[in-house]
């Protein structure tokens, strides 16, 4: 039977190896404070006769190359390719948390987000309206509390859904300022027939505009070891590039 890989990403302190906990039943290490998971656990779970296998990776504001934890979530998701990537978000500072999700959103379709802490956001009188995110953000949305248990199964739903390919999200594509969007639409194609279509070609081709080296040598390692071999054409089932920005 397939075993379907599950990444988890998010800010630090958002609640993910709880929830990596819970479902798992193995105990990274969670406490308040920020930058406690430092290497990727993995463990496994089954949800509706579904076989997963859940990453916890470190939490991070954002995915550019400018620290290790960042480059090691970006190359997961990006290289790895899991077949769901769950952003966990703090219900009580979503505006916040809400970068990470679109750059997430940027490189993969594969995505369900996840607001956690919904207790804690309840408490404080804030409503978060998971159906109108949803549409607006174009991928599933589920609302928890990974400490208290609430909701998990309506999100295990969700990933189930995106991971057997029952649900392909259609994420919200961020525009940018017209002059970026003029680089853009001359530097994707070329990307596209380089790499075809494993990667996000818009994703790619923003971060080379914003020079990111890093990003550029593990590509070009990857390629030199023979880990990835682009293939012009190269159909990848809805993994990694976006529907609407293809
Ligand atoms: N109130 C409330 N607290 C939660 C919930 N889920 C997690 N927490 C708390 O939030 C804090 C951070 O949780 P972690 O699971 O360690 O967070 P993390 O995202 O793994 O953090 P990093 O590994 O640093 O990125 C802990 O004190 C948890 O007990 C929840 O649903 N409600
Ligand atoms: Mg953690």
């Amino acid at each position: 039977m397939a075993v379907y890989t599950v990444a988890l990403a998010g800010n630090p302190n958002t609640g993910k190896s709880t929830l990596f906990n819970l479902l798992t039943g193995l105990r990274q290490h969670t406490g308040n404070w920020a930058g406690k998971t430092v290497d990727l656990a993995q463990g496994d779970f089954t949800h509706n006769g579904h076989e997963f296998r859940m990453i916890d990776l470190p939490g991070t504001y954002s995915l550019f190359s400018n620290s290790k934890d960042e480059e090691v979530t970006r190359d997961f998701i990006v290289f790895e390719e899991p077949d769901v990537t769950i952003v966990v978000l703090d219900a009580t500072s979503l505006e916040r948390n809400m970068n990470l999700a679109l750059q997430v959103l940027e490189m993969t379709n594969r995505v369900v987000v996840c607001i956690n802490l919904i207790d804690e956001a309840k408490r404080l009188g804030i409503h978060v309206d998971t159906a109108l995110l949803s549409r607006k953000l174009g991928v599933p949305v589920a609302a928890i509390s990974a400490r208290n248990k609430i909701g998990i199964s309506g999100l295990l739903s969700m990933v189930a859904s995106v991971a057997t390919g029952e649900i392909v999200p259609e994420p919200v594509r961020v525009r940018y300022q017209e002059e970026l969007e003029r680089k853009l639409a001359v530097l994707e194609p070329v990307v596209r027939d380089t790499l075809g279509l494993r990667f996000s070609s818009r994703w790619l081709a923003l971060r080379l505009l914003d020079e990111d080296t890093g990003l550029l040598e593990t590509l070009r390692q990857k390629m030199k070891g023979g880990e990835f071999v682009p293939r012009k054409g190269d159909v990848n089932h809805g993994r990694s590039a976006c529907h609407n920005l293809a």
